[in-house]
């Protein structure tokens, strides 16, 4: 271990502009166990880990699962994560930034402590196209972003979208002290799985979108006039009967299966060309 840190802080020193991003690294062994459990990780799955670090999670992960793919763009700890993992033919280094690292082919879940920095963008590489082969997700998080995915009202168009398809949730809250550095923030555990009835098709998915973004422009806005765009004043009328809301109540409280029932109507009721049409750009 000791010589691994010496070589680690040696590869580090040739590094050109080493990145030191989201580096706080578990030492708990009990909440690392405890992850692990949470996970529900089988002897068949495949896990993709993001941000292996130096691999605390990832030899755990090997003893469970059928093979884990380990993503990490640190040359330090990529070397680090080599010679821990030489006696586990099941773990695959990925040496490269996740934000440019294809998703795996085959059916996934993913484990991981992630570096907090990029966040969203990791959400929305795993989120935002709903029929890949996401299984379930294990990511500990910043504990203000765990409270922003899973809070309630929705106000935003994007994590709205993600929740026709999955169901996140915050599972425990952990402290700061279980990392090394202790990072800045309290952090959480989120879970995300896939539900068992997407509540709207998978193929849908962009028109989704477009839909939310124009329904939650302004959050606050009464459901009638924030809907006015795309339904007629008669159909306003029929629809908020139809989901058991009140009018003049903000769109924002709609919940998922509300808004689920919104769009089946556009489709159903509306005229294709009054439906929103996508200005979104994937980030
Ligand atoms: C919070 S640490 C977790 C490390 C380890 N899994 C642990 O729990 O001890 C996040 C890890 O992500 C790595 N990382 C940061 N940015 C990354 C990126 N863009 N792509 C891949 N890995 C990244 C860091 O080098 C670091 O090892």
């Amino acid at each position: 271990m000791k010589r691994q840190n010496k070589r680690h802080r040696k590869v580090r020193k040739c590094v050109e502009g080493p990145n030191f991003s989201g580096q706080h690294l578990l030492h708990n062994k009990r909440i690392i166990a405890e992850m692990i459990e949470i996970a529900e990780v089988r002897e068949t799955d495949t896990i993709f880990e993001i941000g292996a670090g130096k691999g605390v999670l990832t030899l755990p992960l090997a003893e469970k699962a059928e093979k884990v793919l380990a993503v990490e763009n640190d040359p330090g700890f990529i070397e680090v994560l080599r010679d821990k993992s030489r006696k586990h033919a099941n773990i695959t280094i990925i040496p490269r930034d996740i934000r440019e690292t294809a998703l795996p082919r085959e059916a996934y879940s993913v484990v991981a402590n992630i570096p907090y920095s990029i966040t969203t963008a990791i959400l929305g590489k795993l989120l935002d196209t709903p029929s890949a082969l996401l299984q379930k997700a294990l990511l500990m998080v910043e504990k203000g972003a765990a409270k922003r995915f899973t809070s309630t009202p929705v106000v935003n168009a994007r994590i709205l979208t993600w929740r026709m398809w999955f169901e996140l949730k915050l599972v425990r809250e952990v402290p700061r002290h279980f990392f090394s550095p202790p990072p800045r923030v309290d952090s959480a555990l989120l879970r995300i799985r896939r539900r068992k009835q997407p509540l709207v098709p998978h193929n849908q998915h962009l028109r989704f979108r477009a839909m939310a973004d124009y329904g939650l422009k302004h959050p606050r806005l009464p459901i009638s006039e924030a809907l006015l765009g795309i339904f007629t004043p008669p159909q306003i009328k029929h629809l908020v009967k139809n989901i058991a809301a009140d009018r003049n109540s903000p769109i924002c409280s709609l919940n998922e299966e509300q808004w689920a029932t919104v769009f089946m109507t556009m489709l159903r009721h509306v005229e294709p060309f009054r439906w929103p049409k996508g200005s979104w750009k994937r980030k």
